[in-house]
């Protein structure tokens, strides 16, 4: 009875006093903030129905993403707000953003101010570990330090051969009678060959059954389970703490002992050595020059693994959908390649200095920008140029702790950077066109993509090999485009099409 008395005497007026003291401090800690780097208070408030948790919100977002246009939902709001605006909640807010000048800012200028959004890496570390993709600081560092020099001493010559043998399996699985593929399953099985076997010097073989083995049908299984439950926790948000999935556990722990495997023989793989698979070059041999660590070799594997396949994959099927609806942009690639290299593989070089193919490639990531929506998280209290004030002119303050939401649907269509007709797909537009910080479809800072050539060169590749191969496209879906976004956003419907096979083809 007496602590009771003496709880609620002394105990909880202090506690009170002490929380409210607390909040006194901050508000005027972050008053001179503002005051020293003349923020001003948001352009645009979005409204809430419910300002506690922002239920209506949560469910618009979930609603449009059921029906497949989440980034046009959340793109959208976007333009209608002048391009920055923030949702207030009770106990956080949250800035969105698609401003050149605050991304530059974020991304680059300020880069030491902002990381990874927290909800993504608690999400991807336990499927994933601790690789490039799912580190901050000096974590994240020390892996682009060590997988850069992977990237820049490239020499793609081998990389072309392999893709070609890849690619070869992929053209045996389009029906040149007329009939209907989904050319969108065969660019992800093919990326996954080409990548696993450029990481690991194995391919996963998904286009080759016949090479394909028990082991790399079950890491393609394990993998993909990894890949949706580190979708379905980000979607969970903070309260992916709650959930534990058995399934998703084993599946990791198959996929991380497939990786180890590799991992374990890195130091041993020489050209001629069976388990290399006939591969021309190997990541994996090349990394375990940098590091010792296995833990540290696999981590990076899986996360460069899950950075390359789907990315790479994703940019050639929305390119393809788009092109077999563009039968003069189809008729136009096809006349620069074919009068470039018309009986031979391309090199690296004749794919570099293609500005039409480049053009095409550039529009597709426009308007389908395969990472469409991203986060950072301020680490310390911080501002954005823009957004502040009547007019959005002045800075914005980012609380410590404050997600900023950036959206390429709205960046890649804001007609000040892209001019007239921003939602169609004109490749034209690119001639002579710089547009800077107002196109990312790679990221942009010291975390811009590390295989922003290596993918380029892959989609280029692939390309040209299927123009020299096909005369002409046909779509066989009339549905309208709706996004399927996981980890990278893709055609929920595929890309139906049928080929008209070319009178004359590459001679291997
Ligand atoms: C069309 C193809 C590709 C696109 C559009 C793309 C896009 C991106 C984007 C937007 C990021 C930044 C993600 C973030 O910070 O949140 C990124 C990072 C990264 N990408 Fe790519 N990527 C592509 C292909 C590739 C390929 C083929 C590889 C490797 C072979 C690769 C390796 C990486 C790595 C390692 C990072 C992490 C960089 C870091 O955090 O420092 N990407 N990519």
């Amino acid at each position: 009875m007496a602590d009771l008395k003496f709880l609620l005497l002394y105990t909880l007026p202090i506690l009170f006093l002490s929380t409210i003291t607390r909040r006194f401090v901050i508000y005027f800690r972050d008053r001179k903030f503002i005051a020293a780097n003349g923020c001003k208070p948001p352009r645009t408030i979005a409204p809430l129905w419910d300002p506690i948790f922002g239920i209506d919100f949560l469910v618009q977002c979930l609603k449009a993403a059921k029906d497949g246009r989440y980034i046009r939902f959340s793109g959208g709001r976007l333009i209608k707000y002048n391009y920055t605006y923030v949702i207030k909640r009770w106990a956080f807010d949250t800035i969105y953003t698609a401003e050149p000048e605050n991304l530059k800012h974020m991304l680059a200028t300020e880069f030491n101010n902002f990381k990874l959004a927290t909800i993504r890496v608690n999400a991807m570390v336990p499927l994933f570990g601790r690789g490039i993709f799912t580190t901050n600081g000096p974590e994240w560092a020390h892996a682009r330090a060590i997988l850069r020099p992977s990237f820049t001493r490239q020499n793609m010559a081998p990389l072309l051969k392999m893709m070609e043998r890849h690619f070869q399996m992929l053209l045996l699985q389009i029906p040149t009678d007329g009939s209907t593929l989904d050319l969108q399953k065969l660019f992800f099985c093919f990326t996954m060959d080409t990548a696993t076997e450029f990481l690991m010097g194995r391919s996963t073989y998904t286009l080759d059954p016949s090479r394909r083995t028990e082991a790399e049908r079950n890491f393609v299984d394990d993998y993909l389970t990894c890949c949706f439950e580190a979708v379905r926790k980000i979607v969970m948000g903070n309260w992916q703490m709650f959930s534990y999935n058995r399934n998703a556990g084993a599946a990791r722990d198959r996929a991380w002992a497939y990786v180890d495997g590799f991992v374990a023989v890195a130091d041993d793989y020489d050209d001629d050595d069976d388990d290399n698979d006939g591969a021309e070059y190997n990541f994996l041999e090349e990394l375990s020059a940098q590091t010792t660590s296995r833990t540290l070799l696999r981590d990076q594997v899986l996360s460069v693994l899950l950075a390359s396949r789907d990315t790479t994959a994703s940019l050639l099927s929305s390119m393809f959908y788009e092109l077999a609806r563009h039968p003069h942009t189809y008729a136009k690639l096809r006349q620069e390649i074919l009068s470039r290299i018309a009986g031979e593989l391309p090199t690296e070089d004749e794919l570099n200095n293609m500005p039409y193919l480049r053009w095409c490639i550039n529009e597709t990531l426009r308007l389908y920008p395969v990472v469409p929506g991203n986060t950072r998280e301020a680490v310390c209290d911080t501002t954005i140029p823009l957004g502040g004030g009547k007019d959005g002119k002045s800075p914005l303050f980012v609380k410590r702790g404050t997600a900023v939401v950036y959206n390429l649907h709205a960046l890649h269509r804001r007609p000040d950077i892209y001019g007239t007709e921003v939602d169609s797909y004109k490749p034209e537009r690119w001639d002579g066109l710089r547009p800077g910080w107002g196109f990312l479809p790679f990221n942009g800072g010291p975390r811009i993509c590390l295989g922003q050539q290596f993918g380029l060169t892959e989609a280029s590749f692939v390309a040209a090999r299927m123009v020299q191969s096909f005369e002409a496209l046909e779509p066989r879906d009339d549905e309208p485009w709706a996004e399927f976004y996981s980890l990278v956003m893709c055609s929920k419907n595929g890309v139906k099409i049928a080929v008209t096979p070319a009178k004359s083809t590459v001679e291997n």
